[in-house]
């Protein structure tokens, strides 16, 4: 049988230029002609060579056939397959989609040019050659989901998921139904549905009767028309007659429970919320002084806008209903914002945290911002040191890209939140708390314990305009109306000018954009020059080192704008556009770099470093220090990158930080949990799988005034919109299934 490739795929992966070195160029096995182990592995070893498979995937391969005398070719294959989709996100492989995968993918493709949205996940990432080798592959081994998981589960590498369960076996490989997963993957879906669940259920109502909630945290149940007296007060009055508070709601379902969801687009008032619920929660605590509130987010950013937008709003509630409640103690029991990291206690050189189930947290209730950025294995981490008795309230957008790391935990907890799926006990409650009758659509006639929980806002008060259009546009996969809003390849809408998406664009108009900023825009300052004319002017300098106030000021302006980038490589990605950036302001006098750091480098941290105290995605600015007694006169101090903890800054040695990079431009990934006046998101040529409708989406979602699309071939924006980033887990079954 000769391998087939439809030939949409070729453009779907990106220009193949002929063969890649190492290219696997054996001949096709034929069916019949099944491999062995080692002719598997070597073909693995020439996909490694090539760059399609991580070495780290290949050496999975190798050492469970190596270890396992009864190895199959199937082993080598799927170890390898899953150990790459792992790194990718995926928390295991789901062998019948992989398989059925080889027998769509010979089929003819859709219509629709040399863009058509493929048929398949790619499992293997790479050129259509990447693909046609795969598919060889499991043609040889036959594509009979039976057959494999008979030959995995004899290879002696793998156990079936009940067995594990009821033995606890320590293979490295576990098979559940038909999805493949590394153990400490399956370990921790399990954990994390087990525990979830359990603490969804532990809220729901008393059935009969008034709604009142069950006992909390030792606490006397909340009474409803309490509640109620108080979401009233905090919420500036009775709800509006026409149309239904989600945000009540959302402080009533989170009031009552050991878990609450709280998902919702940019803008749509999570942390309004939430501040109102800390509020509430004292309210009605009976022993306020003794609670202990806690306030976390993946990355430091994120966990310094979380406690400054709660403190504001704190703040507002104090000033409008003085007396109401003691603010002050309020204050005092919410701990400073950290990073889940520090949270929990990271170690260096460990997976493991200082906090677990036999250390848990001090904490009555903790708020975790920017949810969807949680891995796997963190929200397990997390679940795990939680007190039984406390209660979790994640915030976060379902829509946005999930987590670098294996897991979409947030867009898996939340497949039913824009459904609503509440059952009577959970409406009787709302309506009791809220004063407001629980929308039909919104009832369901299967509703799962976390669907109570769960509340979605829907209503966007920041995001109203043109960019919250698109955002709109974008979610619902609408290229028309996109490209509308954004005047591409259409003429321009007549708007207040914050959306533009200039066509015929270089990388040299891009630096340019960056660098100067938009020319006749209110969005003007926000050109990298804008931070680098403070920093010339000596805003930081004193003369025993930066001033607070100085480095505030100029990370602040720093942030004002950012390049984001669809991919990491060439020439419209992170590191070209990066280059080039730097390239441009040296040329122009606006840095003096000679080797790798200079004055007014930004840079984020690419590795977490807790003795530093510095985490994966933190970005800080390199300053000179004060003037060494004895050093070359004019040559100043030594380095160091400033951060900012909340408003304060502080500094570490540029030379002391092994895991950086530049960061004028970065990747859309990396850019989650922050917003910037100005966003370019620049696209790259040519179609590639990490083109997804959640990256364009989160790209938009970080504009605050303005949003720049850089599409140099306008079909692939079309082409992203629809595409849905979709992660293999295993999580929705075992939810929907109440673990
Ligand atoms: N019910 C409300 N009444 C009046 N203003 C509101 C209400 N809800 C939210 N807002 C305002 O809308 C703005 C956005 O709210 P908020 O910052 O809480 O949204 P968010 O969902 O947390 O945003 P982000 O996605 O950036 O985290 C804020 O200025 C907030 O004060």
């Amino acid at each position: 049988m000769s391998p087939h490739v439809p030939d949409g795929q070729v453009d779907l992966f990106g220009p193949v230029s002929g063969q890649l070195p190492g290219h696997p160029t054996g001949e096709p096995a034929e069916p019949g002609d099944a491999p062995s182990p080692s002719a598997v592995l070597a073909e693995l070893a020439a996909w490694a060579e090539a760059g399609w498979l991580r070495a780290l995937d290949l050496s999975l391969a190798r050492l469970l056939v190596q270890q396992c005398p009864d190895a199959s070719a199937h082993l080598a294959l799927a170890a390898a397959l899953l150990a790459h989709n792992e790194g990718r996100g995926h928390t295991c492989l789901p062998l019948d989609e992989w398989l059925a995968s080889v027998d769509e993918a010979a089929a003819p493709t859709a219509p629709g040019g040399s863009h058509a949205r493929p048929l398949t996940e790619p499992w293997l990432d790479g050129p259509a050659d990447a693909q046609a080798a795969l598919a060889r592959q499991l043609r040889a081994l036959g594509t009979d989901p039976g057959e494999w998981r008979a030959a995995l589960l004899c290879s002696g590498a793998v156990a079936a998921a009940g067995e594990i369960v009821a033995t606890g076996l320590a293979s490295p490989l576990i098979l559940s139904g038909s999805r493949l997963y590394l153990r400490r993957h399956f370990r921790d879906e399990q954990a994390v549905a087990q525990a979830v669940v359990g603490r969804a259920a532990a809220a729901m109502p008393v059935a009969e009767g008034a709604p009142q909630a069950q006992p909390h945290a030792g606490t006397e149940p909340p009474d409803a028309a309490q509640v109620r007296l108080w979401l009233d007060r905090l919420f500036g009055g009775p709800p509006a007659p026409d149309r239904f508070d989600w945000q009540r709601s959302a402080c009533a379902i989170a009031l009552r429970g050991r878990l609450a969801l709280i998902t919702g687009g940019p803008g749509t008032g999570k942390t309004y919320t939430v501040a109102r619920l800390l509020a509430l929660v004292m309210a009605v605590h009976p022993q306020p002084q003794a609670l202990r509130i806690a306030l976390a987010a993946p990355t430091g950013k994120a966990a310094a806008r979380l406690k400054q937008s709660i403190d504001s709003a704190l703040q507002q509630l104090a000033a409008a209903l003085p007396g109401a409640l003691d603010w002050g103690l309020l204050q005092q029991r919410l701990s400073q914002s950290l990073t889940l990291h520090k949270l929990l206690g990271a170690r260096p050189d460990t997976r493991r945290f200082g906090r677990d189930a036999r250390h848990p947290l001090e904490v009555d209730l903790l708020v975790v911002d920017e949810a969807s950025m949680v891995h796997l294995e963190m929200m397990a981490a997390l679940l795990a040191a939680l007190p039984p008795a406390s209660r979790l309230v994640l915030l976060g957008d379902k829509d946005q890209l999930a987590s670098v790391e294996a897991g979409a935990v947030l867009g898996d907890l939340c497949v039913d939140a824009a459904a609503g799926g509440y059952d009577e006990d959970t409406a009787a409650w709302i309506q009791a708390c809220v004063g407001q009758a629980l929308p039909q659509p919104f009832r369901c006639g299967q509703p799962g314990p976390l669907a109570q929980q769960t509340v979605m806002l829907r209503e966007s008060r920041r995001f109203e305009g043109p960019i919250g259009a698109l955002a709109l546009a974008v979610n619902a996969g609408d290229v028309t109306a996109a490209r509308r809003l954004l005047g591409l390849g259409v003429p321009a809408p007549a708007d207040d000018g914050s959306l533009r998406a200039p066509t015929g664009v270089t990388p040299a108009a891009v630096c340019d954009l960056a660098v100067h900023g938009r020319a006749g825009n209110d969005a003007s300052a926000t050109g990298f020059v804008n931070y680098l004319r403070l920093l010339r002017e000596g805003a930081p300098r004193r003369a025993d080192g930066p001033s607070p106030d100085g480095v505030r000021a100029v990370l602040q302006a720093f942030e004002r704008c950012r390049v984001l980038c669809a991919v990491r490589e060439g020439e419209w990605g992170v590191a070209g556009l990066n280059a080039a950036i730097e390239r441009q302001l040296r040329q122009q006098g606006w840095i003096a770099r000679q080797g790798e750091w200079y004055e007014g480098r930004p840079v984020m941290v690419t590795r977490n470093d807790p003795a530093l105290g510095v985490f994966n995605g933190d970005i800080g600015l390199a300053l000179r220090g004060p003037a060494q007694p004895g050093g070359a006169q004019g040559a100043g101090g030594p380095l160091r990158v400033w951060f900012l903890d909340g408003e304060q800054p502080r500094s570490v040695l540029a030379s002391r930080l092994a895991a950086v990079e530049t960061a004028y431009a970065m990747t859309v990934h990396k850019s989650q949990g922050s917003e910037f006046e100005h966003t370019v998101l620049v696209l790259p040529p040519h179609a590639n799988p990490v083109l997804t409708r959640e990256l364009v989406y989160t790209g938009i979602t970080r504009a605050r005034r303005a949003f720049t699309l850089v599409a140099p071939e306008p079909a692939v924006f079309d082409l992203a919109l629809q595409r849905r980033t979709r992660r293999a887990s295993g999580l929705p079954d075992l939810l929907a299934a109440g673990a």
